[in-house]
């Protein structure tokens, strides 16, 4: 916890960059250099998302403390998707960059313990692999404490950390996070709970490490949610392309303006797309929408 939030403070910049490529968004030339190389096949796209990752990561690492790599976009890719999502980790490691690989697991606790190999490596014969890399990961507590301990256990051994869902930015997140129960919500119940869990984990800088994702989109509730969970520093998805803003994030924050990093993926990593003047350049583009997040969260 403590290493992201200095990383946060030397940069004066509590924003990560979401890496979720698609296909759609990469661009014409690199499309059809990949293409050309390796064929019409997951090993072509694979290879476009290192390339349009590392264009995007050397234009933000010296302004921007962290990224979030989505498996998703690359699960979606199978084996050749998966190795993208590593090299991907790999060089933003190698940059300094804090890594939050959003996965966002949950399950029974043996297989919750399987899944915390992604913080904790995993062990053959007494020799220990570190395969995945991510300081942070995202876990979903749906199925409780005993989905969530084996995380806590390799993130509380290995210095790294988790953010779990409270509440999240989609729409229908009202559907099951609002339902009433005694006279609190759903995620106020669970925020009760990861603040409670977080306790084992406190650093030295007033956070824990166990976080809680916030969505940008639900202003009064992550005001709230500041004020029950002080010591619980959160993920806020949901900037930008899903209309969160810097003013709607004022109450997310502490007084002295700590205890967040927000996401925008979309916002900066297509933003290419959105001013002609840029052409192919994703990377000066993903620099300047990087640096206007930035003044506009008044940091
Ligand atoms: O855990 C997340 O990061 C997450 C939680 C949430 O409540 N909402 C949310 O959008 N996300 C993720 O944050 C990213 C948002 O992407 P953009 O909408 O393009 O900025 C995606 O990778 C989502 O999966």
């Amino acid at each position: 916890m403590d290493s992201l939030l200095k990383k946060i403070d030397v940069m004066k910049n509590p924003t990560v960059v979401g890496l979720d490529p698609t296909l759609e968004m990469m661009p014409a030339s690199m499309k059809a250099e990949m293409f050309e190389k390796y064929g019409k096949n997951p090993e072509a796209v694979g290879k476009m998302f290192i390339k349009f990752n590392k264009e995007i990561i050397d234009s933000v690492e010296d302004i921007v403390p962290a990224v979030k790599p989505q498996i998703a976009m690359y699960e979606k890719y199978g084996i050749e998707g998966i190795k993208a999502y590593l090299e991907t980790i790999e060089y933003a490691s190698k940059k300094g960059m804090a890594v939050i690989g959003d996965i966002k697991r949950g399950d029974i606790s043996s297989t919750a313990a399987a899944y915390a190999a992604h913080i904790g490596g995993t062990e053959i014969e007494g020799q220990a692999f570190d395969l995945w890399k991510e300081d942070w990961i995202t876990v979903n507590p749906y199925l409780g404490i005993d989905g969530i301990q084996p995380f806590i256990d390799e993130c509380n051994k290995k210095d790294r950390g988790v953010f779990i869902l409270v509440k999240t930015s989609n729409p229908s997140s009202s559907q099951l996070q609002d339902i009433l129960v005694n006279e609190k919500t759903i995620y106020e119940r669970v925020a009760e709970l990861v603040a409670e869990w977080g306790m084992q984990s406190m650093g030295t800088m007033g956070y824990s490490r166990i976080g809680a994702v916030v969505g940008a989109t639900h202003k009064e509730q992550g005001e709230k949610l500041r004020k029950m969970m002080p010591h619980t520093f959160f993920l806020v998805p949901g900037y930008g392309a899903q209309g969160g803003t810097g003013t709607d994030l004022e109450g997310f924050f502490d007084k002295d303006k700590r205890g967040c990093i927000v996401n925008s993926s979309r916002g900066i990593i297509a933003a290419y797309k959105k001013n002609d003047k840029y052409g192919e350049n994703v990377g000066e583009a993903a620099r300047d929408a990087a640096l206007a997040m930035k003044a506009d969260l008044q940091y």
